[in-house]
């Protein structure tokens, strides 16, 4: 049964169409990698499902509902710039995220005693997990870039949500720490069954990680106008079990189609 659903969205700015005829089924607990050419409006359909903004048609719903416009525990968000509390320790910015997610459970809004202590323990595992324990008592200003994206992923996933949207989260990380993030992300997916949708220029990644790697690309393309038509979904790789090569994707049977495929390639 479909969790997500998006209907034939468009989505403009002004005159120029972003998005067109975009329409998606998701599963509770699915993986959807999200790739395409820089500017093709996956940031763009990453707000639509934040509800940050309305589409200009079409509809999205999440478990039969429009996406809460407020801010809304169900959704954790990973954005390519960190984001953490500034005036919270390293411990206390994921005590703050299981807070906050506890919130959505109905439970009070701050921890205290019994509680505080058992989230402050969850915090230092996580913290050890992704190798910042020995910094869990400073402020985020004194870590690096990579080391306040780590925090700020674990932090959207302390929270547990239900649909957790990645903008390019393991962009700025060096290889080694983004394994460790990969293994973690997945580790806590298999216990929480969130469902996931995670932005990537990287398609190794996206294969790796997702269920599913969609493609966003222009179908139509006007030369001599090369704004004139939007994005969509061309490509929905089935990605469990290391995903389908790409030489055996289906519309790449006959030597015509392949011809015109290597013309318009998707970039990445
Ligand atoms: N609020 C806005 N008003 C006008 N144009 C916008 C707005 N937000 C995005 N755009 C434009 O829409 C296009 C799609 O942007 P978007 O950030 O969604 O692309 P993207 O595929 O995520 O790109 P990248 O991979 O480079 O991050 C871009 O040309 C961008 O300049």
């Amino acid at each position: 049964m479909s969790f997500v659903t998006v209907s034939d969205i468009f989505q403009s700015y002004g005159k120029r169409p972003i998005l067109e005829r975009v329409n998606l089924e998701v599963a509770e607990g699915e993986f959807v990698s999200i790739v395409g050419a820089s500017g093709c409006g996956k940031s763009t359909f990453l707000r639509l499902l934040l509800a940050q903004e309305r589409p200009t048609r079409g509809s999205i719903s999440i478990e039969g509902r429009p996406p809460a416009q407020e801010p809304d525990r169900d959704r954790g968000v990973v954005f390519q710039r960190y984001s953490v509390f500034p005036h919270m320790t390293v411990r206390g910015n994921l005590i703050a995220a299981e807070e906050l997610g506890g919130e959505r459970a109905g439970l009070l809004p701050r921890f205290f005693g019994a509680r505080r202590r058992e989230a402050a323990k969850r915090a230092d595992a996580a913290l050890e997990r992704i190798g910042l324990a020995h910094v869990a008592d400073q402020y985020p200003a004194s870590l690096s870039g990579g080391m306040q994206q780590r925090l700020a992923i674990a932090q959207a996933l302390a929270g547990r949500p239900r649909v957790l949207l990645l903008d390019e989260p393991f962009g700025a990380l060096d290889p080694g720490t983004r394994l460790a993030m990969h293994a973690f992300l997945q580790d806590l997916r298999a216990e929480t069954n969130m469902t996931v949708f995670m932005v990537s220029h990287d398609l190794e990644e996206a294969f790796k990680l997702g269920d599913r790697v969609l493609v966003f690309d222009k179908p139509r393309w006007d030369p001599i106008e090369p704004e004139a038509w939007g994005a969509t979904i061309t490509y929905d790789f089935d990605a469990r079990d290391g995903g389908i090569p790409f030489q055996n994707r289906p519309f790449a049977e006959t030597p015509t189609s392949q011809a015109q495929e290597d013309d318009h390639v998707p970039q990445v």
